[in-house]
């Protein structure tokens, strides 16, 4: 069964009135969407946490990560002007929960997430995963391919996350992109990173990066040539490709996103994230994940906001496509 091929909901249940149960009161699912459980077991785009960060080489706490996006998204409103469209209407949207990852095992933690994911895949659903460390990209990926084959891969970071291994680790958050290609379950045609940064290794991680096929916009690029042309440019690479997005919330500077593991000067602005994300709609999007959100760094949900409102607009780019293919 395919997203398209679900039974079409007559009417999506939709998030809680913030009108009549004030937004704050209750137990935090994102955009306060029912749980998958009280939609009958499936929906069109499952919102669903891993919380996992056994991964990380540096700070961690990103396995907090999809309970302070959960939070933050309390004051998500359903209608998106941005895009104009009600995505909570268009598709039954909601939050099927945590994936139960192993903290102590890395490669049975990479199992874990892929077989609840095949799970999801199965029964319909688009993926919206809120991290998590980046390792989990990794078997997102596996997921996705076996569902449509080599994805097109959009990935948003300060980080190139194509080295070869950590202290001898394959599975870790600074290497799941290499790991992907290796396993021939990305489309090398159509790989893009966004907003890379800051200092490598050695020259030698682009030219390896270069090899695999990923294309590089700095995060220099967005600000000289602007969002359009950026926007323009990822689109013409992607075109009709099942496209899988993966989104650091350290793309953004640290002004913008503190709350995370790895962060680096100089990124994007929210603004400009959110405007290229929403300039993708009409993508074919199959799924994606926004990781990295480390809470215990964050102030006043400065970084949880970013990434609801980036996870929303991801969101609602799936509800459309979803619609769209029911009327098609
Ligand atoms: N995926 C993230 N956030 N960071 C990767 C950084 C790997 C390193 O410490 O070199
Ligand atoms: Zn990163
Ligand atoms: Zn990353």
């Amino acid at each position: 069964m395919t997203a398209s091929d679900r039974e079409p909901t007559a009417s999506p249940v939709g998030p809680v009135d913030s009108s009549r149960v004030p937004r704050y009161a209750g137990p935090a699912t994102f955009a306060r969407l029912p749980r998958v459980d009280e939609v009958g077991g499936t929906a069109d785009v499952a919102v669903v946490g891993v919380p996992f960060d056994t991964g990380v080489s540096y700070r961690p706490g990103a396995r907090f990560g999809g309970n302070a996006i959960r939070e933050a998204s309390r004051l998500l409103r359903p209608y998106n002007p941005a895009q104009d469209a009600a995505p909570f209407a268009l598709a039954q949207v909601a939050d099927a929960g945590d994936i139960a990852a192993n903290p102590f095992n890395i490669n049975e933690a990479v199992e874990t997430v892929q077989a609840a994911a095949d799970d999801l895949l199965d029964s319909g659903s688009r993926l919206m995963t809120l991290g998590g460390d980046h390792t989990i990209a990794l078997p997102l990926l596996r997921s996705v391919a076996r569902k449509h084959g080599p994805v097109a891969l959009l990935h948003f970071d300060a980080h190139l996350d194509t080295w070869d291994t950590y202290f001898g680790a394959e599975y870790t958050h600074g290497t799941p992109f290499r790991r992907a290609v290796e396993e021939g379950i990305l489309d090398t045609a159509a790989l893009s990173h966004v907003g890379t940064r800051g200092p490598l290794y050695g020259k030698q991680d682009l030219d390896d990066d270069a090899k695999m096929g990923f294309g590089i916009v700095t995060s220099a690029d967005v600000m000289r040539r602007g969002v359009d042309e950026i926007t323009d440019q990822l689109r013409q690479r992607i075109g009709d490709r099942p496209l899988y997005i993966s989104i650091d919330i350290d793309v953004l500077d640290p002004a913008h996103a503190p709350g995370t593991g790895t962060p680096e000067a100089g990124g994007l602005t929210s603004r400009e994230l959110l405007e290229i994300v929403r300039g993708l709609a009409g993508c074919h999007l199959v799924s994606a994940d926004v990781v990295e959100v480390a809470p215990a760094y964050d102030h006043a949900e400065i970084t949880a906001v970013a990434a609801s409102h980036t996870a929303y607009e991801l969101t609602t780019i799936m509800a459309r496509q979803v619609a769209a293919s029911r009327t098609a």
